[in-house]
C-alpha cells in the first residue's frame, strides 16, 4: 500500500477539519492549540479568536472548568475515551448544550494534547425536556382523572389510572399486563363486547358504549366506556379506553323506569277501574253489558241494571270525616260485591253511587232476591274508627230488553227509577215504569245540565241593593245567582242549587260565586263608585266540605276587594252544627276580616249562644215574617223580638222581602237597621246595578230623605208577568 505524499495528506485532513459537522478542538497544555471552524462556530468564537485561549473560557467557572478536568484527566491518562454531555458557555455568555468525547493524542505524554470532539446537542436536549415535561404533564392527567383510563395493546393491559383500578377495585399496577377480559363478566361476554365494538374500533371510530363490567370481587358495575384506536404503525394495536361509573345512573334510570312501568300499569287499571273501591268503572261495565246483552239474547234471558245509591251518605261524609267516608265506601263495595254472583259486575259511578249489572235472569222477577239481599246486607252495622254505623240505600232498576236495549237508555232509566225510590222515603227500590213523572227527569236534566252551565258561563249573578233604614243610604248588595239556560232562559237559584248540592257541583259553583263577586266588588270600587257591602249566600255543603277558606282567601286575593266589604251568608241550621272544627273554621274566616250574616233569620232553632259564639254581625230577619207584618200581629211580634234581641247583642238587623212602604216604615220603627226588598229594588244584573247605582248617588244626593220617601221607592218593578228580575 502506497501513500499518499505529505503535503496531500495534509490537505487532506485540513479538508476534514473545515468541513466536518462536529467541533474539533486540540488543546495542549489546556489551551486551544487548534480549532475547526464548526467548534469556533459552536461556542460563537472566530478559529483565530479561539486559538491559544485556555481552555476555561468554554465553562461558566474556574470549579466548573476544574471538575471536568478532574474527571476527563484519569480516562485520558490511560487512553481512553472521555465522554460526557455538558452545559458550556459561548463567547456571549449564552449556554450551549455539548456533547464532548476527548482522548489523548499521545497517552504517554500529555503534552502531545487532546483532541475534542464537540457537538451542539442543545436542540435534542430541548427536545427531550419537552418530551420530559409533556410525559409528566400526562401522568398528572391520568393520575387525577375522575375517569378511568386504560390503555390497551393487542387486548392487553398496557397502562391504566388510579381511578381505573380503584372502580374494579384492583391495587395499583395490578392489572398491568393482564388480558382486558378480565373485567368481563365471562369470556363469552367479552366475545359479545368485541362483535360489538370491533369493527367501528378498527375503523378508527370513536366509540361509545355501556357495558356492565366485573370488578375483582366478581360484583358488577355499569359502566360508559368511550374508545378510540390510536394510529399505530405495525401490528401493535393500542387502545385508549375511557371508563366511567354509572352504576349510579343506571339505578336511577331502573328506579325509574320500574316507577314509570308501575304508573302505566296503575294508569290502565284506572282506566277501567275505581280508585278508592277498585270495582270496575264504568267503562268497563259498559264492556261487560254488552257481553252479557249478547248472551241474554242468545239465552232469551233478561239483565238488569241496578242504580244504588247510599241514603244520607253525605251526612256521615260531613260528620266523620272523608276518610272515614272513604274507608266506609270500601266496606259497602265488599258488602254488596258478597250478594253478587261472579258473573254479575259490580261497579262504582264516584260518590255513593254503585251500579249493579244482574245477568242470566230467567225473567223479570229474577232480580227481586238480589235485591232484597242488598238492602238487607247493607243494614249490618259496619264498624268504623269505633263507630257502629247502619246504612240504607235506594236502589232503581232498569231492565233488558223491556226498558231499552242500550246502555245509556237503561241507566238514564235506572236513575229516574232511583229517584223515585228516594221520593218515595229511601231505604226502598223501585222498578223504572214508562209512566214515571216528569220530575226525575227534570232533576237528571238540571244534574247534566249544571255541570255545563259551569264550564260554559252560563251562570251569572244579580244583585240586588240594601239600604240603611235610618239615613236611606244604599250600603249593600246581596248577589243572587242565575242560570242562563240556552233554551229555558233565566232559571232562578230555587230551582238549581238543590241540584247543585246534591251533586257536589255547589263546591265549583260557589267557589265560582266568590270570586264574581268579589271581582265585580272590586271593578265598581275602581270605576269610583262608593264603597259596598257584598253578600255571598254560602250553601251548608259548601261550608263544611271543599277548603272554603281557601276559596275566600284567594278570591280576596285575586279581586283586591277589601275582606271587610264581603260578607258571607250562613244559614242557622249550619250553626246548629256546632263542632270544633266548625267554630274553627267561621273564626279563621272573620280573622281574615269578612263579616258573617245570619240568612232567613227566625226560620231555624234560633240560639242566643251560638250567635255569640260565631261573631256573627249581622241577621237578616225572613221574609215570611216581614210580608205579613202589617196584618198578622205575630209576625210583627217576632220582628220586634227579633230586632230588639240583636240590638241587646250589638248585632245588626236586616228585614228580607220588604215589598211596601209600609212595611219599610214599620220595620224602621221597630228600630231594624237595614233593608232591602221590591219596594227599593229588584235583583239586578251588573249593569243594571252599576247604573243604579249612579242614579241613585244623583238623586239622593238631591232629596237625601229617608226610606220611605226612598227615590227609587217605588219601582212598578212587583208585576207579576215581570220577569225573574230587573235589568236583564
Ligand atoms: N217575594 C220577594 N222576594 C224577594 C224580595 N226581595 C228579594 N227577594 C228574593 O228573596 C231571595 C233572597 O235571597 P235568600 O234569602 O238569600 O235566598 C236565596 C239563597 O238561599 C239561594 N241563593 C241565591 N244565590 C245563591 C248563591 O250564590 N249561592 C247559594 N248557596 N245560594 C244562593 O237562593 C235563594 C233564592 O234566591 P232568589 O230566587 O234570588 O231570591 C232572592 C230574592 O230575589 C221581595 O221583596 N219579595
Amino acid at each position: 500500500m502506497t501513500h499518499p505524499p505529505p503535503s496531500q495528506l495534509e490537505l487532506e485532513y485540513q479538508a476534514i477539519l473545515q468541513n466536518a459537522g462536529v467541533g474539533i478542538l486540540f488543546t495542549r497544555n489546556r489551551r486551544f492549540e487548534h480549532c475547526n471552524p464548526r467548534a469556533a462556530e459552536i461556542f460563537g468564537w472566530t478559529p483565530d479568536a479561539l486559538v491559544g485561549q485556555p481552555g476555561s473560557v468554554l465553562y461558566f467557572s474556574e470549579a466548573d472548568y476544574t471538575d471536568i478536568g478532574r474527571r476527563a484527566s484519569p480516562l485520558l491518562a490511560a487512553g481512553q475515551l472521555f465522554e460526557q454531555e455538558r452545559l458550556m458557555r459561548r463567547r456571549d455568555g449564552s449556554a450551549v448544550f455539548c456533547q464532548l468525547r476527548a482522548k489523548s493524542i499521545n497517552p504517554h505524554d500529555s503534552a502531545d494534547g487532546t483532541i475534542w470532539i464537540v457537538e451542539d446537542i442543545s436542540e435534542r436536549k430541548r427536545a427531550e425536556q419537552e418530551l420530559r415535561l409533556l410525559l409528566l404533564h400526562q401522568q398528572a392527567i391520568l393520575d387525577n382523572a375522575s375517569v378511568g383510563i386504560l390503555f390497551t395493546c393487542n387486548g392487553l393491559i398496557q397502562h391504566c389510572n388510579p381511578r381505573f383500578e380503584e372502580l374494579l377495585g384492583y391495587e395499583r399496577g395490578q392489572l398491568l399486563g393482564q388480558s382486558a377480559q378480565v373485567f368481563f363478566k365471562s369470556a363469552d361476554d367479552y366475545q359479545r363486547f368485541g362483535a360489538a365494538i370491533g369493527d367501528d374500533l378498527a375503523a378508527g371510530q370513536r366509540i361509545e358504549i355501556e357495558w356492565r363490567n366485573r370488578r375483582i370481587d366478581d360484583s358488577l358495575v355499569w359502566m360508559r366506556i368511550m374508545a378510540r384506536a390510536l394510529p399505530q404503525a405495525g401490528d401493535e394495536k393500542i387502545t385508549i379506553w375511557i371508563t366511567e361509573d354509572i352504576e349510579q345512573r343506571k339505578a336511577t334510570e331502573a328506579q325509574l323506569a320500574a316507577a314509570h312501568a308501575e304508573l302505566q300499569q296503575r294508569a290502565a287499571y284506572l282506566t277501567f277501574h275505581d280508585a278508592l273501591t277498585g270495582l270496575p268503572n264504568r267503562q268497563l261495565l259498559q264492556e261487560r253489558f254488552s257481553l252479557a246483552i249478547a248472551h241474554a239474547d242468545r239465552e232469551c234471558q233478561r239483565v238488569a241494571l241496578l242504580y244504588l245509591d247510599l241514603d244520607n251518605f253525605k251526612h256521615i261524609n260531613d260528620t266523620l270525616g272523608h276518610a272515614c267516608g272513604d274507608a266506609l265506601l270500601q266496606q259497602v263495595a265488599q258488602q254488596l260485591q258478597q250478594c253478587l254472583r261472579q258473573t254479575d259486575t259490580l261497579s262504582r259511578q264516584g260518590g255513593d253511587e254503585f251500579i249493579a249489572l244482574l245477568t242470566d235472569l230467567k225473567d223479570n222477577q229474577a232480580a227481586a232476591p238480589v235485591l232484597a239481599k242488598l238492602m238487607a246486607n247493607l243494614e249490618q252495622p259496619f264498624v268504623l274508627d269505633g263507630h257502629e254505623l247502619a246504612l240504607t240505600c235506594s236502589i232503581g232498576v232498569a231492565l233488558y230488553p223491556d226498558d231499552g236495549r242500550d246502555f245509556d237508555t237503561l241507566l238514564r232509566k235506572a236513575d229516574m227509577a232511583l229517584y223515585r225510590a228516594k221520593d218515595l222515603g229511601r231505604n226502598s227500590h223501585h222498578y223504572f215504569n214508562e209512566d214515571m213523572g216528569q220530575q226525575a227527569g227534570e232533576h237528571l236534566r238540571l244534574r247534566a245540565g249544571l255541570r255545563r252551565a259551569l264550564e260554559h258561563g252560563e251562570l251569572l249573578l244579580h244583585y240586588q241593593p240594601q239600604f240603611d233604614l235610618r239615613s236611606g243610604a244604599l250600603v249593600g248588595a246581596e248577589a243572587l245567582l242565575r242560570w242562563q239556560h240556552p233554551e229555558q232562559g233565566l232559571i232562578a237559584p230555587a230551582r238549581f242549587i238543590p241540584v247543585a248540592e246534591e251533586s257536589g257541583l255547589i263546591a265549583p259553583i260557589g267557589a265560582w260565586v266568590l270570586e264574581e263577586v268579589c271581582r265585580q266588588g272590586r271593578a265598581w270600587l275602581d270605576a269610583g263608585l262608593p264603597p259596598l257591602q257584598l253578600a255571598v249566600n254560602l250553601s251548608a255543603v259548601q261550608f263544611k266540605r271543599g277548603d272554603l277558606e281557601a276559596t275566600v282567601q284567594q278570591a280576596l286575593a285575586r279581586s283586591g276587594l277589601p275582606a271587610h266589604l264581603l260578607e258571607l251568608e250562613l244559614t242557622e241550621s249550619l250553626l246548629l252544627h256546632n263542632t270544633d272544627a266548625m267554630l274553627a273554621l267561621v273564626r279563621r274566616l272573620k280573622l281574615m276580616g269578612v263579616k258573617l250574616s245570619i240568612d232567613d233569620f227566625g226560620t231555624g232553632y234560633s240560639s242566643l249562644s251560638y250567635l255569640k259564639r260565631f261573631e256573627v254581625d249581622k241577621l237578616k230577619i225572613d221574609q215570611s215574617f216581614v210580608r205579613d207584618l202589617l196584618t198578622d200581629p205575630d209576625d210583627a211580634a217576632i220582628v220586634r223580638a227579633i230586632v230588639q234581641m240583636a240590638a241587646g247583642l250589638g248585632l245588626r238587623t236586616l228585614a228580607e222581602g220588604v215589598e211596601s212602604a209600609a212595611v219599610a216604615e214599620r220595620i224602621a220603627q221597630f228600630g231594624c237597621d237595614e233593608a232591602q226588598g221590591y219596594h227599593y229594588a229588584r235583583p239586578m244584573t251588573a249593569p243594571a246595578f252599576k247604573e243604579f247605582l249612579q242614579r241613585y248617588a244623583a238623586t239622593a244626593g238631591l232629596k237625601g230623605n229617608g226610606f220611605a220617601r226612598h227615590p227609587f221607592s217605588v219601582t212598578a218593578t212587583d208585576s207579576p208577568k215581570k220577569p225573574l228580575d230587573h235589568g236583564h
